[in-house]
């Protein structure tokens, strides 16, 4: 078990309705698995609490077993085993080119050059970077500044990668990329969680599926469990993925 959520309830500083509510879930490594649920259910607070960002107001966030520590030194641990991309790039990408941004994190860290410059140029062709080392990331697409994203949290060699709407606003193309390249990565080692709308791509890529309601976890299962409950997740505010959909499954 990586990481658990035992009776998890967050509640906004400015929002009196609590956000999570008594949340129970566990991250199972080595899985890719996907959070579905309505606008509003919860998921980027859950992503946040993971990380550390967000404090429970109850229960608590476990890493390994061990509750999660909020002093500066042990978030500064948890946050190199545990990595975050949101969904807007923009929020995450600090320098001038990609090649600055990617060693970013690294110089953080405090390591030394000769290993910085050669995890950047690693990342730079894994994450099919190179022609755009030197390149501005004002300038870059929205689909490879998403990739940039991921390729910054990945340098820091995470075992735990969540990541907060990947598909969101990508073309069919990118989003087929993007898959390529999570599952890439699930298959060094990484455990993966996503949060999504995009049922299509949870239906082909994730293996492990939590829908989140009202800030709780109301199903979770293999997508052929979770999918085959076509009424309940209608009643959820959700649908199923196309193979699913009555229809499909007759032809
Ligand atoms: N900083 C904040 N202050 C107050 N309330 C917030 C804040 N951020 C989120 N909320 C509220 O918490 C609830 C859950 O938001 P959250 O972003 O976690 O949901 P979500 O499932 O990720 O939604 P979406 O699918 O739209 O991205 C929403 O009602 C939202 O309005």
């Amino acid at each position: 078990m990586l990481m658990t959520f035992e009776q998890v309830s967050y509640t906004y500083p400015c929002n009196p309705k609590p956000t999570l509510r008594g949340l129970s879930l566990e991250i199972v490594a080595g899985r890719r698995c996907a959070v579905i649920g309505q606008n509003g259910c919860g998921k980027t607070t859950l992503f946040r609490l993971a990380n550390g960002l967000y404090r429970p107001t109850a229960g608590r966030v476990c890493w390994e077993n061990a509750p999660l520590r909020y002093d500066r030194p042990s978030l500064y641990q948890l946050r190199q085993q545990v990595g975050l991309v949101f969904q807007n790039p923009e929020e995450q990408l600090v320098a001038a080119t990609v090649e600055e941004d990617l060693s970013y994190g690294l110089c953080n860290l405090g390591l030394p050059d000769a290993d910085i410059a050669q995890r950047v140029q690693q990342a730079l062709e894994d994450f099919e970077l190179t022609d755009l080392a030197d390149f501005p990331v004002n300038y870059l697409s929205l689909g490879q500044k998403k990739r940039l994203a991921i390729a910054d949290i990945m340098i820091l060699r995470p075992r735990l990668l969540l990541l907060d709407e990947p598909t969101a606003f990508l073309d069919p193309g990118q989003i087929r990329n993007l898959r390529q390249l999570l599952t890439a990565i699930a298959t060094t080692g990484t455990t993966l969680v996503i949060a999504t709308h995009d049922l299509n791509f949870v239906c082909d890529w994730a293996d492990w599926v939590v829908v989140m309601h009202q800030g709780q976890v109301a199903m979770e299962g293999t997508p052929n469990q979770v999918f085959r409950h076509q009424q309940t997740l209608e009643r959820l505010g959700l649908g199923v993925p196309s193979l699913f959909q009555p229809n499909q499954q007759m032809g």
